[in-house]
């Protein structure tokens, strides 16, 4: 069995993983409080994972309530090295019709600054660079899957992640579209960021499920609509796991690997014993 452990985080439809092979359930703890849920973990194909539902069991928490911080630092602790984030997306192009696939490359920030979006702060800063905010491997090797899973996938593209919870406004929707973004979402920016200062590589898979508010021709976004896209397409996501995990090689060459080596401003000396034990996980082999 290969050495490395990917993550996946289940978005809006998807709170469990099937096919797994010595599966537990794990309760994290960590210095930003309680993750999601508990973490499970298991064996696909020969190669560790870890499942977290992004909004827990039962769907109860807001993207604006959940741990973002204590989802990536528990995935951390638990070995993991690359993470899958799969989620429900609004659709702000004609051509990527619900029930397509996007792996989206950027993204654009419309939240309001009330996640916490870094491990950083308290006696400690840093500045990782985010110019290029997805593995360019993962990403690649989950468009090859998504082609091998039958799926109508669209590499590239820009995500806009707002704040929620409601819906955007029609003037919203066309001014998004006036940036030229691919799909809309309320959760992946935190997650990108937190993940690339703990060195984590991030990669999306983005079902698009509705087209927003937008289209003339096509019915408000609602989530009896979402849900019932994301029931049609939710076997399609899992083989896209499948197939992804096969493909993912364990070594890592890419720049995700080593993201806090010239992001750490702060004197090494000024950095206190509590700062160094609550960041140990992140910055230890930085110190
Ligand atoms: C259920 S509709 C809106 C909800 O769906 C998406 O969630 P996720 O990214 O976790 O799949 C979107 O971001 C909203 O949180
Ligand atoms: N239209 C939309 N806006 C925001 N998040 C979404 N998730 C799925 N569809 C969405």
């Amino acid at each position: 069995m290969s050495e490395q452990v990917i993550g996946v985080i289940g978005g809006s439809g998807l709170y469990e993983m099937e096919g797994l092979s010595d599966v537990r359930s794990v309760a994290v703890e960590t210095p930003f409080g309680a993750p999601s849920d508990e973490f499970i973990t298991g064996v696909l194909d020969g190669v560790r994972m870890v499942f977290l539902p992004r909004h827990g069991k039962g769907h109860r928490l807001l993207p604006s309530e959940v741990n973002y911080r204590a989802n990536i630092y528990g995935m951390k602790k638990l070995g993991v090295t690359r993470i899958i984030s799969v989620s429900a997306v609004g659709s702000m192009k004609e051509e990527i019709a619900p029930g397509h696939i996007v792996i989206p490359d950027q993204f654009i920030d419309r939240t309001n600054a009330t996640r916490a979006n870094t491990f950083f702060g308290n006696g400690v800063v840093a500045h990782v660079q985010f110019a290029d905010p997805v593995c360019a491997d993962l990403s690649g090797w989950l468009f090859e899957a998504a082609l091998a899973a039958g799926a109508t996938v669209h590499r590239g593209g820009t995500y806009i992640c707002m704040e929620g919870p409601a819906f955007s406004t029609r003037a919203e929707s066309n001014l998004y579209r006036s940036f030229g973004v691919s799909v809309i979402g309320m959760t992946n920016i935190p997650e990108a960021k937190l993940a690339r200062e703990a060195e984590i590589c991030y990669g999306v898979i983005a079902l698009s499920t509705d087209y927003d508010c937008w289209h003339e021709s096509h019915d408000d976004v609602s989530v009896d609509a979402i849900l019932a896209i994301i029931r049609q397409n939710v076997a399609m996501s899992k083989s896209i796991i499948s197939h992804a995990v096969k493909r993912i090689s364990a070594e890592r060459t890419c720049p995700c690997a080593s993201a806090l080596t010239y992001a750490i401003i702060t004197d090494r000396g000024a950095i206190s014993t509590e700062a160094k034990e609550r960041l140990n996980l992140i910055i230890g082999k930085y110190l």
